[in-house]
Order: structure tokens, then C-alpha cells, then sequence
């Protein structure tokens, strides 16, 4: 199945409900590619030896790898930890998900600062750029696996907004004019 995107209503209603416009407004990898968002489809059952995953990794020098399971019986403090991660904020460096198993969303704003809903399933890895404002939800599911992957030594951080003064943010910004 492809990659599912689309801009989000308003409500506040449960995060992880799907907050689909109506009529639906759906977002195209182009336009995600825009803001920077990159987005592969790849075989989550062989993840460990995937000759794709590893060209990836060394065509973009993601050298560290972990993996997180996102569930209330596996992970410490999982609601604080899911409040944090669904505050907007963004990272110095950019944030490499690839998701093994379950459901999540992330969201990402726009150039005219709307969110936009990305539904990202069992195969797909998703690179949002540094300085782009995001967050993260589980879904109605309540459950993820996700390879967490990085440049060099991981930088957790995140910097919730506004976080406008960071050179990153400046630089992203810029990167967006003109595209
Ligand atoms: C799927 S990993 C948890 C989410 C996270 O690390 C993050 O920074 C979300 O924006
Ligand atoms: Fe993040």
C-alpha cells in the first residue's frame, strides 16, 4: 500500500484519530518531497538483511541504528513519553524512522504553516529534515515498532516550539523558498 498523507482538521478530539478533512484533502510524495520529507517502501520482514536498507544507510552514512517498541507493557514512562514526542518541536539533525511492525503518524507543518498528517505503516522509512517543525502519535492501534537511525552519535533532543532562533531552523526556512 502506498504512502497515506493528507492535511488535518482542527478538533480536538483524540490525537490518535485520523483528523481527515472533509471533503478529504490528501498530500502527494511530491508535495512532501518539498518540504524535504523522503520516503522509501521496503520489506520490514528482512530488515536484518535487507541489500536495500543497507544501501541506504551507506549512501546517507546512517551508521547507528536502534529499535523502540511503542506500547504501554514495553516502553518506561509510555504516556509522558507520548506527550512529549506529540509536542511540535523539531531536531538539530534530521529524524530517520523506519517502521518494522504496528502504526503511527507522524505530522509535519507545511510552508504556510498547516499540518499535515503522514500514516506510516509496517515498511515504510520516512527522513524529515532538520529544523522542520513535526510530531509523532500512535494510532488507534496503540502500537509501533520503529528503527530509530542516525548519522553518527544520536542527538535525542528535541526542541519544542518555538525553536525559530536555531541557525537549522533559519537554514530549513530558506531551503523551502523558491521550491
Ligand atoms: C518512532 S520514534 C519516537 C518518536 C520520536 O523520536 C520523535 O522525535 C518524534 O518526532
Ligand atoms: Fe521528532
Amino acid at each position: 500500500m502506498a504512502l497515506e498523507a493528507w492535511y488535518m482538521d482542527s478538533s480536538d478530539e483524540d490525537q490518535r484519530e485520523p483528523h481527515r478533512l472533509h471533503p478529504h484533502q490528501p498530500v502527494s510524495l511530491d508535495q512532501l518531497k518539498e518540504l524535504g520529507v523522503f520516503h522509501w517502501r521496503l520489506d520490514a520482514d528482512r530488515y536484518d538483511s535487507d541489500p536495500e536498507l543497507s544501501r541506504i544507510r551507506e549512501e546517507r552514512g546512517y551508521s547507528y541504528m536502534d529499535i523502540i517498541t511503542i506500547h504501554e507493557d514495553t516502553l518506561p514512562n509510555y504516556e509522558e513519553k507520548l506527550r512529549m514526542f506529540y509536542e511540535e518541536h523539531l531536531h538539530l539533525d534530521d529524524e530517520i524512522r523506519y517502521i518494522l511492525d504496528g502504526r503511527a503518524y507522524f505530522d509535519v507543518r507545511d510552508k504556510e504553516d498547516r499540518w499535515i498528517r503522514i500514516s506510516m505503516s509496517k515498511g515504510d522509512l520516512i527522513t524529515l529534515p532538520a529544523g522542520i517543525y513535526h510530531r509523532f502519535t500512535l494510532d488507534r492501534t496503540n502500537y509501533t515498532k520503529a528503527m530509530r537511525l542516525f548519522v553518527g552519535e544520536p542527538v535525542w533532543k528535541a526542541h519544542n516550539r518555538p525553536a525559530d532562533h536555531f541557525p537549522v531552523r533559519q537554514q530549513y526556512v530558506s531551503s523551502l523558498q523558491g521550491s
